[in-house]
């Protein structure tokens, strides 16, 4: 992988090429072994307490000496450290286990499982089972439906500060809409973060369930509402500020193009557009940019599209009426960046 480990020489070059690769083949390796110390509450079995590998196995349910292994591995990757004959979860561990845990099974699907399928999608052997324009959610969704939005949870829960501290809510006594808003996380921090603020959910009637489930369980039912429909299709109303988040990786250029001046239309003057996704872009690092650039792998896999370069977000934006556009890479979450783009005030 041509980037610079930290504290670690550069792996680009013929003359690390070997490194470079091994590199790769360890990433790998290390992804699986802490997806399933996850997964198998490997690593929950220490967050309170220092054990052995054989109390760890006996929590997990799981072989002592593969156990043992397990957590030397871990070791190495730095989310346990061991002290004596026992082990312990390091800050990084304690910080992560509340944070994604819920997601696991989505990142396992999306890196391990969906990639079982890469060669056949390359070669042209297996179609997609729908559409790639189609207006909703294609149907391996919904197979999977709770795993893929627990997976938007985790991917929330990770950067959900910076982001907030990215948005300048244009009127916060307005109204936010949030496009293809899953459970509605993300407008539920804003409205907390602006107490006069309403939201509303708008999604497709899947969603319905989980996201009521959601405003509630925050306290939130009397400020942020859920409207079923598809925003190709439906009258999307009017408000001081939209949200359109994670949504343009799984839509098409048209489609985006489409959807983007929906939503400008749907803006009073003076309301903000926020877009958050992931970019293959060079402005994002090279970590950044490597995870941008997997994503749009994994979406041309998964439902036919990809993620899209910066400059090609700015045309729809500026071609939908809107000014002031700003880009800002999310650092917390690497491959994600943030669009702010602004209605003219009359
Ligand atoms: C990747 S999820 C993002 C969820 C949330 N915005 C987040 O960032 O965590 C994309 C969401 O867009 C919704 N969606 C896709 N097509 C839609 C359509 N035509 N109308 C309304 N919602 C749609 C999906 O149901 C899904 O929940």
């Amino acid at each position: 992988m041509p980037i610079t480990v930290p504290g670690e020489r550069s792996l680009a070059g013929a003359e690390n090429a070997v490194p470079a690769f091994m590199f790769d083949m360890l990433s790998a390796w290390g992804f699986r072994a802490v997806t399933l110390a996850f997964r198998t509450g490997v690593l929950a079995a220490l967050a309170d307490e220092e054990l052995t590998a054989e109390q760890v196995a006996d929590r997990a349910g799981l072989d002592p000496r593969g156990t043992a292994f397990l957590l030397d591995c871990l070791d190495c990757l730095g989310y346990v450290s061991q002290v004596g004959d026992r082990y312990a979860a390091t800050d990084t561990t304690n910080e992560l286990l509340p944070m994604i845990s819920m997601g696991i099974p989505y990142f396992e699907k999306i890196v391990f499982t969906d990639w079982a399928n890469l060669e056949s999608r390359l070669r042209g052997d297996l179609t997609l089972a729908f559409e790639p324009e189609q207006p909703r959610t294609p149907r391996w969704l919904a197979k999977e439906w709770r795993v893929f939005q627990d997976g938007m949870v985790a991917l929330t829960n990770m950067n959900i500060d910076e982001v907030l501290e990215r948005i300048p809510v244009p009127d916060p006594a307005g109204h936010l809409l949030d496009l293809g808003g899953g459970y509605g996380l993300y407008s539920i921090a804003i409205c907390r973060r602006h107490p006069q603020l309403r939201a509303t959910i708008f999604e497709i009637p899947e969603m319905q369930r989980l996201a009521n489930r959601a405003i509630v369980e925050n306290d939130m039912a009397d400020r942020i509402d859920f409207r079923a429909g598809d925003f190709f299709t439906d009258d999307l109303g009017s408000t001081s500020m939209a949200l359109l988040f994670n949504v343009i990786h799984s839509k098409s250029h048209r489609q985006n193009r489409e959807l983007v001046a929906r939503t400008a239309a749907a803006l009073q003057p003076g309301g903000l557009l926020v877009l958050l996704d992931q970019f293959p872009a060079p402005e994002l690092g090279p970590i950044g940019r490597s995870f941008g650039a997997m994503m749009a792998l994994s979406m041309f896999n998964s439902v036919g599209q990809q993620t899209y370069p910066l400059d090609e977000v700015r045309d729809w934006l500026t071609a939908a009426g809107l000014v002031d556009v700003e880009f800002h890479a999310v650092r917390s979450a690497p491959g994600n960046g943030l669009f702010l783009a602004r209605k003219p005030a009359r």
